[in-house]
């Protein structure tokens, strides 16, 4: 922990890009999404909530039609079918082992545009082809499988697998947990710790994947220049998803989507400070 930076509010308020006047959808960045499964629908369901809520210029959903159903269910203004992105959000709410080989192909057209691209659950194994700046987004047990270690390895010094994880893959790594690590292969180390413990819950991560895919998509020019950016993004996410959840919990139990409607005034509560 002490080689890691604590990431503040004030931090994470600066790498929100507001939109101007001259700005339109495009220009903001669109975000190509990936998640969710037959199994798992619900992830992607949250995943893009969480993504729209945190503002970007346009979601498309790139996923099985049934899922896409369910996510246009719930967010009519996600755009459904391929097209043009400036980065991606893969893997969340889906199983790498039972992925079905539509899948397998829209994923590895996605990784062959070399953009900005957030790695969750079910796509970890794809690091290795993912070629634009990269951030995979581990709780413990997936990290433990990533690196072929155990959960106890990765809990006795969770910033140091972090920054092992990071060092050795030669990606971004956001470890998940009560507090947060994010470790980039360039020695960048920084962690939060701003969620309540109500955010033990199901769907809590996919909905920060959705944060930090809406994040990167706003700064992909940022990220295209600097890939160090893409981990302060990451840190940033996690305060946000902190906070948002702090905001819904209130002292108590909070779903996602009471997190995911807490995102904008925790947004803009945090750039009027
Ligand atoms: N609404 C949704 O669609 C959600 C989908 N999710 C998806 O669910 C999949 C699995 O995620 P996990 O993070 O659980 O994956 P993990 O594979 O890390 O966790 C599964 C492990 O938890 C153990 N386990 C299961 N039930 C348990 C219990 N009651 N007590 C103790 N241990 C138990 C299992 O034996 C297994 O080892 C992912 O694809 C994820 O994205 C989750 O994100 C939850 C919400
Ligand atoms: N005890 C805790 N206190 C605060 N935040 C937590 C705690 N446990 C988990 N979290 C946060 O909740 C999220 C859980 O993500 P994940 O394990 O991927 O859940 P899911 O797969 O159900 O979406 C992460 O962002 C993690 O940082």
């Amino acid at each position: 922990m002490s080689d890691y930076t604590i990431w503040e509010p004030a931090d994470a308020a600066a790498h929100v890009r507001v939109p101007e006047p001259g700005d339109d959808k495009y220009s903001r960045g669109v975000l190509g999404v990936i998640t969710g499964s037959a199994q798992y629908p619900g992830a992607a369901v949250l995943g893009v909530e969480a993504a729209l809520r945190t503002g970007v210029g346009m979601v498309r959903y790139v996923g099985p039609k049934s899922v896409g159903r369910a996510v246009l269910a719930r967010r009519p203004e996600a755009v459904a079918g391929a097209g043009r992105v400036q980065a991606w959000l893969i893997g969340s709410g889906m199983d790498h082992a039972s992925r079905s080989a539509a899948t397998g192909d829209r994923m590895a057209e996605a990784l062959r545009q070399e953009l900005p691209t957030v790695l969750d659950g079910g796509a970890f194994d794809l690091y290795t082809r993912s070629h634009g700046p990269t951030v995979l987004t581990p709780h413990y047990r997936e990290l433990a499988r990533v690196l072929d270690s155990s959960v106890e390895e990765i809990a006795a010094d969770p910033g140091a697998a972090a920054a092992h994880a990071a060092d050795t893959l030669g990606v971004t790594v956001l470890l998940k947990g009560h507090t947060s690590y994010v470790a980039g292969p360039g020695g960048l180390r920084l962690a939060s710790s701003t969620a309540p413990s109500w955010l033990a819950t199901a769907g809590a991560g996919d909905a920060l994947g959705g944060i930090l895919g809406a994040l990167v998509a706003t700064h992909y020019e940022d990220i295209l220049a600097d890939p160090a950016v893409l981990g302060r993004l990451a840190a940033s996410a996690c305060v946000l998803h902190g906070l948002a959840a702090e905001r819904a919990s209130g002292g108590g139990p909070l779903t996602i989507l009471d997190l995911a409607a807490a995102i904008p005034a925790t947004i803009s509560d945090l750039l009027a400070h």
